[in-house]
């Protein structure tokens, strides 16, 4: 008999997290009963006060963290633990300095013995599609913070993952480059149309990126809300003044306020 979550690329169903300290004997239930469900293709934020689990959702969808009770279904097939399947940019660059651009970028695919004509190819067109080109045989010091993440975000595609999560990639920049990286991870999204889960604390950067915003709620991280952001794509960066934009944001502001209280 089919599974009723056939159509999903990922699903989580009753998804539990509790860290143990065995020195101190104490438990943290970081996240409860957690059901979401994302089809393939979709962007999906998720936001919530700090310490609600963000983190330790992302960890767990790519099978660093075994969860304490409950499933997650990717391509219906159950999480074990890290496979190639899936690529994570974190919050700060983490490109090897000793390397060179198009080394840190197909440095996924080497270390998964992959390395290959084809997916040297696929590496130069990401470095391409992020807006590398030309900086291939650059250092990591060579670049700045956004190029960095960009440099992350070829190497995360070039795996050819079938979900693409993102923890806070742009936190640690500037706040024109931080709206002009989201514009451009906007951009790379849709020529690849990989299924993304983006972490973040700012409330307007869910809203201009996401197809659904998930609000998580407060330890133990809980799902509070999730919230379809209808706005049409393409989306520009001057949609953030709009109306239809900050009724959403407000929305989702309450949301975190009423669980932050
Ligand atoms: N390895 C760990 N061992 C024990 N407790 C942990 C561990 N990692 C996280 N926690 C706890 O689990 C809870 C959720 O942490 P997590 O980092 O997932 O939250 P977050 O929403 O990503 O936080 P922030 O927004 O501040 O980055 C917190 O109470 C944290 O202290």
């Amino acid at each position: 008999m089919k599974q009723v979550e056939d159509h999903y690329k990922l699903s989580t169903q009753y998804l539990n997290v509790t860290y143990v300290n065995e020195k101190t004997n104490t438990e943290t239930v970081a996240l409860q009963n957690i059901n979401i469900n994302i089809t393939d293709g979709e962007f999906i934020c998720i936001v919530g006060p700090s310490g609600c689990g963000k983190t330790t959702l992302l960890n767990t969808i790519i099978g660093f963290v075994k969860p304490s009770k409950g499933t997650i279904l990717l391509d219906n097939e159950k999480v074990e633990g890290p496979t190639k399947d899936r690529s994570m940019v974190f919050q700060t660059p983490s490109l090897l300095p000793w390397r060179t651009v198009f080394k840190n970028v197909i440095y996924g695919v080497e270390i998964q013995n992959r390395d290959s004509d084809e997916t040297r190819k696929l590496a130069y067109d990401y470095i391409e599609m992020v807006g590398l080109k030309g900086f291939e045989n650059s250092y990591p010091h060579e670049l700045s913070g956004g190029m960095q993440q960009r440099a992350n975000l070829a190497r995360a595609l070039t795996v050819d993952p079938s979900l693409l999560l993102l923890d806070e990639p742009f936190s640690a920049l500037d706040a024109q480059t931080r709206e002009f990286m989201q514009q451009e991870l906007l951009r790379i999204w849709s020529e690849t149309k990989k299924t993304s889960i983006f972490i973040t604390h700012q409330i307007d950067e869910a809203v201009y990126l996401a197809d659904r915003v998930i609000v998580l709620g407060a330890r133990p991280g809980r799902v509070v809300d999730t919230v379809d952001i209808n706005i049409p794509r393409p989306r520009k960066l001057n949609i953030k003044r709009t109306p239809e934009f900050l009724k959403h944001s407000d929305h989702i502001w309450s949301l975190i306020e009423k669980e932050s209280s």
